[in-house]
């Protein structure tokens, strides 16, 4: 039996986890997916998902968006909106690399001036931005700075010579989450943050030069800056070792609270607290803070991109911001719930924020056609820009996919398939990839991950967020 044959299809591309699939569930569950896709959905999804259905005070429905695969409690695509005075607040609803997000930067270079430079250039961008598992930032940060990025996020890079004002204009909240307190956040966080800031991380996180290969709505590209045969800059990272740690202390003071506050659980692994309660106010204020960090590294990264193009082009190469996005976060919204507008907290979770035109979180340049959505696909196929649309605010509390999901875990990976195979095969086709190891580009190859083309096409076709831009790879550096 496949896992779909548990769901009830209710309209294309919509399959309805009903609420006597297990007991408990206080709404159903709603996963976004094609019937091919569908084919390939694990039953542990189906059942994360349903789990996340039994928090007391979710909204609507437990979503899964078309890149959804098992993730630590919460499906990993996974989305869940709880009332402020009902709901809960959960670290795993958030995840581990707390704000793991994406951010596109737009160059004035044209895709074909580029790559006759292009092992060159990604040799630069790899020397400029330290990457890998335990990797170490090229400057320190010390204690009381490390407390401002906590509290100012990617303000804390700007105002200390990494980057311009337009910046923080062109991030989500500004890069600079409201609330966050760095006396929440472990010291043994702080001991992990503090090297790392100004680093890639390893494996699934890049920075990819890339080429805008086709154009699907003129006027929103338009505002967005993007053109056919532009060269863009995409950097996809998070909190490093400060985000795992926070979430990591949390887990802990969560699964206590979860028994105080006498919150059944239906998994270990979604050990949360009623969003009124003290401990809810500090893990916001620390996730916050972890949020914060990944903006401010993000933001710093970015401005190494900067210099290594222009160091390499010998003038001053201009790359603004598109657009930054955060996919593992909880945030507090207003949306609309049966006809009323209602407080809540809004967990995305490897899952992207896609507010349509008119909310006043959306930059005031991009406030006509909606918020860039910027969605990864993998080192050997597409990426797209989408815009948020009204539809995604009434069906998914204004949220889409994050990238294409995985379909073959890290350890298959290495045991199937062969690194240096695959370089040599993408290099065949003109695309040059950069990593610490083979083994880290085998557990990265594009057929690990769904195909991007059918999860944009899933969330298109439902209208949820639509398709701006097609974005393919010219150069690779992974962690
Ligand atoms: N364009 C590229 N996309 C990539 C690459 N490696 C992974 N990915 C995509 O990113 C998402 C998000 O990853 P996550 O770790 O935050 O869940 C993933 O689903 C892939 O689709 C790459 O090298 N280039
Ligand atoms: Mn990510
Ligand atoms: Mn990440």
């Amino acid at each position: 039996m496949v896992a779909a044959d548990k769901l009830k299809k209710i309209s294309e591309d919509v399959w309805e986890i009903p609420t006597d699939y297990k007991p408990g569930m206080n709404v159903p569950g709603h996963i976004f997916l094609s019937d091919r896709l569908i084919e390939g959905l694990e039953s542990g999804a189906i059942d994360q998902t349903a789990n996340v259905a039994t928090l007391p005070g979710i909204q609507r429905y437990s979503m899964a968006m078309p890149d959804v695969h098992i993730g630590y409690g919460f499906p990993i695509g996974g989305v869940a909106a709880f009332d402020t005075e009902t709901g809960v607040i959960s670290p795993g609803g958030v995840g581990f690399d707390i704000n793991c997000g994406v951010r596109l930067l737009r160059s004035e270079l044209m895709a074909d001036d580029v790559k006759p430079h292009k092992v060159d250039l990604i040799n630069a961008l790899y020397e400029a931005v330290p990457s890998g598992l335990g990797s170490e930032s090229k400057f320190r940060v010390n204690d009381a700075q490390l407390a401002e990025v906590f509290r100012t996020g990617a303000r804390w890079a700007v105002e200390n010579g990494y980057g311009v004002k337009a910046d923080l204009e062109h991030c989500e909240e500004n890069g600079e989450m409201k609330g966050a307190d760095p006396a929440k956040v472990s010291k043994k966080a702080r001991d992990r943050g503090r090297p790392q800031l100004g680093t890639l991380g390893s494996g699934n996180h890049f920075l990819e030069i890339q080429k805008v290969e086709k154009i699907y709505d003129e006027a929103v590209a338009k505002a967005f800056g993007l053109k056919e045969g532009q060269v863009t800059v995409m950097i996809h990272c998070g909190s490093r070792g400060a985000g795992h740690q926070i979430c990591t202390d949390y887990v802990k003071t969560m699964e206590q609270a979860s028994r105080k506050y006498g919150i059944k659980l239906y998994d270990r692994q979604l050990a949360c607290a009623p969003l009124s309660s003290p401990e809810a106010k500090d893990y916001f204020a620390a996730m916050a803070a972890g949020a914060n960090y990944a903006w401010a590294n993000r933001q710093i990264i970015s401005h190494w991109v900067r210099e290594a193009f222009s160091k390499y082009y010998k003038r001053d190469v201009r790359m603004d911001l598109v657009y930054d996005v955060a996919h593992n976060v909880a945030k507090f919204e207003e949306h609309e719930v049966d006809g009323v507008k209602k407080a809540l907290c809004v967990h995305r979770k490897g899952a992207t924020r896609a507010f349509a035109p008119g909310r006043s979180e959306v930059p005031v340049a991009y406030r006509d056609v909606g918020q860039p959505v910027i969605i990864p696909g993998s080192m050997g196929s597409a990426s797209y820009v989408l815009a948020g649309t009204q539809r995604g605010m009434e069906l998914t509390f204004g949220s889409t996919c994050h990238g294409a999901g995985r379909v073959m875990s890290r350890s298959a990976a290495l045991k199937d398939i062969r690194g240096n195979e695959v370089k040599r095969q993408l290099l065949e086709r003109g695309i040059v990839v950069k990593a610490p190891k083979d083994a880290a580009i085998a557990e990265e190859a594009p057929e690990v991950y769904k195909e991007i083309d059918e999860v944009i096409a899933v969330v298109d076709g439902l209208g949820i967020s639509k398709k701006v831009a097609r974005l393919v790879p010219i150069a690779v550096a992974k962690g």
